[in-house]
């Protein structure tokens, strides 16, 4: 039964939720056959005077007594089975889906690289949903189904073995059709999952990109991408369900067959005396209702196979190592230490596909560093690794003399604020979407943090001020306002060390203005990495680390540099010229 668990990736409340549920589910079973069981007694009753026998009023009202009991009993275990099957599978899938995503947020981000969006959307929606129909109204059907029936098989057996053994001859040849088409179901369900999750893909790309896609007058090709996803979706869905129905119906008719055998037994045996009338009228009538549940059974089982399939992607994610460390270790300074540092984005080919190479800098405490270099040459990954948003492939990164690969990256994060060139806001509203940075907070401290980082005037003149619904990513606010909440965010978490990259890279004046003093104020007495690509913004840096294709190619301030006339003097030479640039149609 631990195999059980294991295969639905249940908690062990939910395990053990479901074996009550499985035990719920088959009372009720159980509960559903006492009235059949009065409706049968009062047929045999009714079916005395036939047999010459004199009809008894009393066992009637009797049996129509149990009658009422029966169905009392049927309404308590449903109610029981309702609260045990339904609400606590509910439960499950919530504590699978919470589970998931607190697993997701753990994980490193060389997991992100080779998945996308959409999918782990499904993993977090869909395959949870899965779980939560196959607990619902799969498992514990199934389960209690397979019991009630073979109570019922040794019931009639003790009864009549013969007419037992004609009603479930058909059972076990029409099960070993439904089994024996497992495989062909599974290649099915692998290919219609794989369908859903290019449409979802293609659903998403084509949302996200609607204003190129506009822009670009892309409409067509990009509809004809996403047509041909929901087609084969279809396509898949049509195929999956002809195969599923072959496989069922078949089996069905089978079992049905059973109903013709039951028939032609009972018949023979009366004929030659072997059994009486009104046991043979019951035999009739209980195959009728028990196929039931036998036909349920059968469309059930392909709905357990799509389960594996559907939640494999679950399990891989499930079972990905999350990135652990140390979430109690104090740091107390603030330098950074890159030592022998190699990295690659490609695990499988980490020497050849090295954007880091061989990097041993040193970034002070307290002071601002500025990483500059051409497009490319790893300045973002840099800031990723102090970050630990990835390990580092050889060398060490530390903080204070502390690895970083020893540390919680929660933990480590605590101590980092980011201002980055996307924003990431979240449909909620202004307040909080500045009170991210630090929970805690107090009103007070948010509306400081706004105002430091120049928000709170353009807040203020907001539909709702600070109660403002901001929308799917902030879309309703300028650039530059966006880059200020996100100043105010990191002015709020007042961590010790701030990693500004491209903060101000795609801004007007105006706002660049803006955004420098709020920037100088959350920079104050801090360790700041900043990335840059426009060179005169780091001019004023302590220290700059000019980078070339992933190694140190020179370091040291600004003159100092100017004065080595190597790579960083060229490059801001290149710019100073390029200020002069301007559009102008081509002659
Ligand atoms: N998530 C990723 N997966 C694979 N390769 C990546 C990833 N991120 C960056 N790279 C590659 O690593 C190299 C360094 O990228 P990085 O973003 O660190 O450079 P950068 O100096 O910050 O560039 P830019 O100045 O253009 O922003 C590039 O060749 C880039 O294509």
């Amino acid at each position: 039964m631990r195999k059980l668990q294991s295969f639905l990736m249940l908690t062990d409340k939910g395990y053990s939720d479901l074996k009550k549920a499985i035990a719920a589910c088959t009372l009720t079973n159980l509960a559903l056959m006492l009235p059949f069981m009065v409706t049968i007694q009062i047929f045999a009753e009714l079916l005395k005077p036939l047999m010459g026998q004199e009809l008894s009023w009393t066992r009637m009202w009797l049996f129509l007594g149990g009658g009422i009991v029966a169905g009392v009993l049927v309404f308590f275990a449903s109610k029981n089975d309702y609260k045990k099957t339904y609400i606590t599978s509910y439960m499950e899938a919530e504590t699978s889906r919470i589970s998931v995503a607190e697993h997701i947020r753990k994980l490193p981000m060389s997991f992100f690289n080779s998945k996308d969006l959409s999918e782990l959307t499904t993993n977090i929606m869909a395959d949870c949903s899965t779980t939560e129909h196959v607990l619902s109204h799969i498992i514990p059907q199934l389960s209690a189904n397979a019991i009630s029936i073979t109570l019922v098989c040794i019931l009639m057996a003790a009864f009549d073995w013969r007419m037992a053994l004609a009603v479930f001859v058909t059972v076990p040849v029409a099960l070993l059709i439904i089994l024996a088409s497992r495989r062909i179901q599974n290649r099915l369900s692998e290919k219609q999952v794989d369908s859903k999750l290019k449409a979802s893909g293609q659903v998403q790309e084509y949302l996200e990109g609607i204003k190129v896609i506009k822009a670009c007058g892309l409409d067509g090709s990009k509809f004809a991408a996403l047509d041909s996803a929901l087609r084969l979706m279809k396509k898949m869905a049509i195929k999956m369900e002809f195969g599923t129905g072959v496989f069922v119906t078949g089996a069905q008719m089978i079992l049905q067959a059973g109903v013709g055998l039951t028939v032609f037994t009972g018949t023979y045996l009366l004929t030659g005396g072997r059994i009486e009338l009104i046991p043979l009228l019951m035999f009739f009538v209980i195959v009728v209702r028990i196929y039931g549940p036998v036909l349920v059974e059968f469309t059930l089982l392909p709905e357990l196979f799509y389960h594996r399939i559907a939640t494999k992607r679950m399990r891989t994610l499930m079972d990905t190592p999350v990135m652990e460390g140390d979430a109690e270790k104090k740091l107390g300074r603030w330098d950074i230490d890159f030592e022998n540092v190699s990295f690659s984005y490609n695990a499988k080919n980490p020497k050849e596909d090295a954007v880091i190479k061989n990097l041993t800098v040193s970034i002070p405490a307290d002071a601002i560093t500025a990483l500059v270099g051409p497009s490319g040459c790893g300045k973002s990954t840099v800031s990723r690794l102090i970050a630990r948003f990835w390990d580092v492939g050889e060398g060490s990164v530390k903080i204070g003399g502390v690895d970083v690969k020893t540390l919680d990256p929660e933990h480590l994060m605590s101590y980092m604020s980011f201002v980055f060139q996307d924003v990431v806001l979240f449909n909620d509203t202004v307040y909080n979407n500045i009170r991210v940075g630090n929970m805690e907070a107090s009103e007070a401290q948010v509306m400081a943090a706004a105002k430091a980082a120049c928000c709170d005037e353009f807040i203020r003149a907001l539909p709702d001020g600070y109660e403002t619904m901001l929308g799917e990513n902030g879309s309703t606010l300028s650039g530059g306002e966006r880059q200020r909440i996100s100043i105010a965010r990191a002015l709020l978490k007042d961590a010790p060390i701030v990693l500004l990259d491209e903060a101000t890279a795609s801004l007007d004046p105006e706002n660049e203005a803006l955004i420098q003093q709020a920037i100088s104020k959350l920079i104050a007495g801090k360790t700041v990495i900043v990335i840059a690509h426009r060179l005169r913004t780091v001019a004023g840096a302590d220290k700059i680390i000019v980078l070339n294709d992933g190694r140190l190619a020179e370091e040291g301030t600004h003159e100092t540099l100017m004065q080595n006339k190597g790579l960083y003097e060229r490059l801001y030479r290149i710019q100073q010229e390029s200020l002069g640039w301007s559009v102008r149609a081509a002659q």
